[in-house]
């Protein structure tokens, strides 16, 4: 039954390293079919937030909700077949296997999980959406950079994921890529995923999001539209780099 509830839930999420505060007391909601970017300076504290949601690292206090279970005590792999995937900055590929097959595993292992014909079905379709089925018997290590992030990403979606979280998915792609990778997060969207991207691309901030949360020093200090958010005294002042005066 479909409910007006948040996918995704933050509540006072802190993480500490040491003296570090990281993520400080952090509140936000995903809606279902929203697109939430993520952004603030170079480390405020977005990554260090991806791997609190994806369990890669356990939060010190605070709540967090998928579909209003919590879900901050359980480990990684747990988050993960219950329905919240991510990519990673740098991409993770099983280098020795095909396309086909790194993707097959997605369908295999994941949130919702197929087998046999019906695995490998699911993997050639999500090939198709991120443009590579003609690539399916290609070995990972044969592809373009773009192209291995969109095997990584046809991973993540054959397990049919509830939350997409992509942590600076076109970081290093070259303006022509950047256009075509902005399109395919476009057709994501237009799909009705529920995705979270951590992103400092502003012109993919600007065209694809629904919402922002603006982070610096590991707090929240701005949310709202892309351009609310972007014309925010407070944020220009934290990307202006005096962000740590606090
Ligand atoms: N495992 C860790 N141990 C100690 N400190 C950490 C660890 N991970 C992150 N930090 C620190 O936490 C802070 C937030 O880092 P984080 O990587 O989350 O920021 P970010 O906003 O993702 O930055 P960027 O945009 O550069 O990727 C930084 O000061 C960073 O040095």
């Amino acid at each position: 039954m479909r409910t007006d509830a948040p996918v995704l839930s933050l509540r006072g999420a802190t993480k500490r390293f040491g003296g570090l505060v990281a993520v400080n007391d952090l509140d936000f909601d995903v809606a279902e079919h929203e697109v939430m970017g993520l952004i603030g300076p170079n480390g405020s504290g977005k990554s260090t937030t991806l791997n609190l949601i994806s369990g890669a690292l356990p939060p010190t206090s605070g709540g967090i909700a998928l579909r209003g279970t919590p879900i901050e005590n359980l480990p990684a792999q747990e988050i993960a077949r219950k329905g919240v995937a991510r990519t990673f900055q740098l991409v993770r590929l099983l280098p020795s296997m095909s396309v086909l097959d790194n993707v097959r595993a997605g369908a295999v292992f994941g949130h919702r999980r197929r087998w046999g014909a019906e695995a490998e079905t699911h993997a050639l379709r999500m090939l198709k959406l991120v443009g590579l089925d003609r690539r399916a018997h290609a070995h990972t290590g044969e592809l373009t950079y773009i192209d291995t992030k969109r095997v990584e990403l046809a991973r993540v979606l054959a397990s049919d994921p509830e939350v997409l979280l992509l942590d600076e998915w076109l970081a290093g792609l070259n303006p022509t890529e950047l256009e075509e990778g902005i399109a395919l997060i476009r057709r994501l969207r237009d799909d009705g995923r529920t995705i979270v991207l951590v992103e400092h691309v502003m012109d993919a901030i600007r065209s694809l999001c629904d919402a922002c949360v603006v982070m610096s020093s590991g707090a929240k200090i701005a949310e709202g539209t892309p351009d609310e958010v972007l014309s925010d005294p407070e944020v220009i002042r934290a990307y202006l780099g005096d962000d740590d005066d606090a």
